[in-house]
């Protein structure tokens, strides 16, 4: 039988949230992660664990046929790499950084400088998109050490919370690049392969879906339902259901998890009662 096979990083941050995402989308994954290759008994798909640097290469030589990877490597290495899905997590950002003592007025204060980083392909292609020319200094971790050691004036790396820059005396001067876990596939995929990914692609949108998403369940009067059921989206439109007690009514909806508490607050000024909310698993559209 045909099977997908699906390139996850071995160990390392994408690790968890890769393997938790097909088993949301109801993959089982056979034995453990020490094993560098495994297949799943009820889904066409064989994973390979491998380091997420190594990943572009193997989409390109046709050695896994999709992978979940940083998009941030796709950028460095795997610019040919079609993207099928960004899948939310592992977000964070690939940005320039300076001394927190040293002046930054523009980007033509890196002119001349020496730049040490991990990621010499994003940071020329920075570099010569603005004109600018710079010493790059690779150098392939523990790169925000750089600058207080003598070997760089400036770095490019990742930065998320931004805590390791504060910690080793820098500050973020340029944005080069935002990044998320995204599903990456490989050029050669054949067409029958492809049509488990689109199944596998199917599952994963209706769990980011439903990860995006609450179900509310609320007691209105009705004399103000209206009013209470213009606040609300739904996936159609509400449901409106009587209550036993004459004069009331039970609705049901879904709700986006950004805009939850703003519309809570509303429901409740509208004369909403009871107001329940409650995760959603899949959402199938
Ligand atoms: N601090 C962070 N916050 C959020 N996401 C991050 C952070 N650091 C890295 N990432 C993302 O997670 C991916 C994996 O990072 P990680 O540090 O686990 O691996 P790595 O050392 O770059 O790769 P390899 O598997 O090749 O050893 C990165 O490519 C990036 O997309
Ligand atoms: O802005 P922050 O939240 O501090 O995150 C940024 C740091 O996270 C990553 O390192 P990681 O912890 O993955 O270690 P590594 O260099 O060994 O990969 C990255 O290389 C930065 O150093
Ligand atoms: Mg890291």
């Amino acid at each position: 039988m045909n099977k997908i096979r699906i390139a996850i990083q071995k160990s390392g941050r994408l690790n968890e949230d890769s393997l938790a995402l097909l088993k949301d989308s109801g993959i089982s994954i056979d034995n453990g992660k020490d094993q560098l290759k495994a297949s799943s008994p009820n889904f066409p798909m064989e994973v390979f664990y491998l380091r997420n640097g190594d990943i572009p290469q193997y989409l390109r030589d046709g050695v896994v046929d999709i992978a979940i990877i940083g998009e941030n490597v796709l950028v460095e290495k795997g610019e040919d790499i079609e993207i099928a899905e960004k899948l939310g997590f592992s977000k964070c950002r690939v940005s320039m950084a300076v001394p927190k003592g040293q002046s930054y007025k523009s980007m033509a204060d890196l002119s001349g400088k020496r730049i040490a980083t991990s990621y010499p392909n994003t940071v020329n292609s920075f570099l010569e998109k603005n004109g600018i020319e710079a010493d790059l200094h690779i150098i392939t971790g523990s790169v925000e050490i750089a600058p207080n050691i003598g070997l760089a004036d400036a770095i490019v790396d990742i930065v998320s919370s931004g805590s390791t820059l504060f910690k080793n005396n820098l500050k973020e001067v340029e944005v080069l690049l935002k990044s998320e876990a995204v599903l990456a596939v490989s050029p050669g995929i054949k067409p029958e392969t492809r049509e488990i990914l689109e199944q596998l692609r199917f599952r994963i949108r209706s769990v980011l879906k439903a990860q995006q998403s609450k179900y509310v369940l609320m007691n209105a009067p009705n004399d103000k339902l209206d009013r209470i059921l213009e606040l609300l989206p739904g996936m159609r439109s509400p449901t409106v259901l009587p209550l036993a007690e004459e004069g009331w009514s039970s609705v049901h909806t879904v709700i986006n998890k950004d805009t939850f508490w703003e519309v809570i607050d509303e429901l409740k000024r509208a004369g909403a009662e009871g107001i329940l909310v409650c995760p959603i698993e899949k959402m199938v559209l």
